[in-house]
């Protein structure tokens, strides 16, 4: 009998042949095992969380690095490289690098941009959460830290089987189908691969609901007014990946749906808008900036806004929403306006967290 799986085990003994990695130690070695057998660490379970990217520094430099990976990706941007690429190199990382930066610039904090800081301390979370038995890490999408480099570390510290987990509750091309991709790019490269599972789309998960509708049911107890309309705001896609079969928008609806069921706030009217539009294409509508002013001018005086298909904090959510919508509705004749935050590190949200990360390590960890 060659092998038989045993539970996690990072040790310097290959657990099939049972050959000392370090040649100090060889002191029963059968004859005919190699001397040059590679040191074994093998046995383990990991997690790698998974978000879009985000730059290095608030500085065009990185900025145009991160932009230039990001919009290369031909399941973000889905026009043929021929005629993409020029535009890209020749207009768009000429001119929205310095754009961009100042605008990552108003939301950057001490320890870096809030999109990689949460992100790290969801991993650190899930890590004491799940305990020793499971190694947790993140990794980002576009720039650093990259999904290949995570996946070696993982596997060199002795995991053979990990969970891919794209923070992505809605599924899409443009992100949930590309963070696989890039994991696969990785295994490619390897003689002995890790066993992949990813975590699917939870769009319409009740722990994914109950913890949105707990967390913005707690922050809008919180506020200092009454809103008479709540946005729910998602990030926008070209409508053509609707056209084409891609879920997200259905998903995006499903989420706003069942969310606005489960808040039971009478009085509070709901609205599903789509935000961040990009290029000349036509987006998913209606635009978040569209109805925030449209609803000023229409009497609205106090709006929320929340993001619930974003994880974390972002530029997207804390500049274009919480900054620029605020501007949007007061210029527009609105009186009180709040950004609520995404689930983050908040209870509700790492609780939800868990749960699902627990269910799709079913059969690999103890329960
Ligand atoms: C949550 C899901 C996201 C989808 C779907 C998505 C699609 C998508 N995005 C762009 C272009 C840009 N997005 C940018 C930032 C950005 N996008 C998401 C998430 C989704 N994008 C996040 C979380 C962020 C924030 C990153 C951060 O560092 O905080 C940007 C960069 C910022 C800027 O220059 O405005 C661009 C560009 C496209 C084209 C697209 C779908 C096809
Ligand atoms: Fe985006
Ligand atoms: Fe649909």
């Amino acid at each position: 009998m060659h092998c038989i799986r045993r539970p996690a085990r990072v040790s310097a003994v290959c657990h099939c042949c049972r050959k000392p990695s370090e040649e100090k130690e060889l002191t029963w070695r059968p004859q005919f095992l190699p001397v040059d057998h590679p040191q074994v660490q093998s046995g383990k379970v990991g997690v790698l969380i998974v978000n879009l990217g985000t730059p290095d520094a608030p500085e065009p430099g990185p900025v145009r690095r991160y932009l230039a990976e990001f919009l290369s990706d031909r399941r973000v941007v889905e026009i043929p490289p021929i005629a993409w690429q020029p535009i890209l190199r020749g207009i768009i990382l000429n001119t929205r690098p310095r754009k961009s930066a100042h605008a990552y610039s108003q939301v950057w904090t001490d320890e870096g941009s809030p999109l990689a800081v949460i992100t790290r301390n969801q991993a650190e979370a899930m890590q004491t959460a799940l305990g020793s038995g499971v190694m947790v890490d993140w990794a980002m999408r576009y720039g650093t830290p990259s999904i290949g480099d995570r996946i070696e570390a993982l596997m060199k510290a002795g995991c053979e089987r990990i969970l891919l987990a794209p923070l992505y509750p809605q599924y899409s091309g443009a992100t949930t189908a590309t963070v696989v991709d890039k994991a696969a790019d990785k295994l490619r490269t390897m003689r002995w691969q890790a066993a992949l599972r990813t975590l699917p789309p939870y769009h319409d998960d009740p722990a994914y609901i109950e913890a949105l509708s707990s967390d913005l049911n707690r922050q809008l107890n919180g506020l200092d007014f009454q809103p008479e309309v709540m946005l729910l705001s998602f990030h926008g896609m070209p409508q053509r990946t609707l056209e084409l079969g891609d879920p997200y928008h259905c998903h995006c609806r499903k989420t706003a749906r069942l969310l606005e069921a489960v808040m039971a706030r009478p009085g509070l009217r709901f609205r599903t808008t789509f935000q961040s539009r990009f290029g000349r294409a036509k987006w998913l509508e209606p635009a978040t900036d569209a109805v925030i002013a449209e609803e000023a001018k229409a009497g609205t005086k106090r709006m929320v806004i929340a993001a619930p298909g974003f994880s974390a904090d972002c530029l997207e959510t804390l500049e274009e929403l919480a900054m620029q919508g605020r501007d949007q509705f007061i210029d527009a004749g609105g009186d009180k306006f709040a950004a609520l935050s995404c689930l983050n590190t908040s209870a509700a949200g790492l609780e939800m967290l868990e749960k699902l990360l627990r269910r799709e390590l079913s059969g690999w960890i103890n329960d």
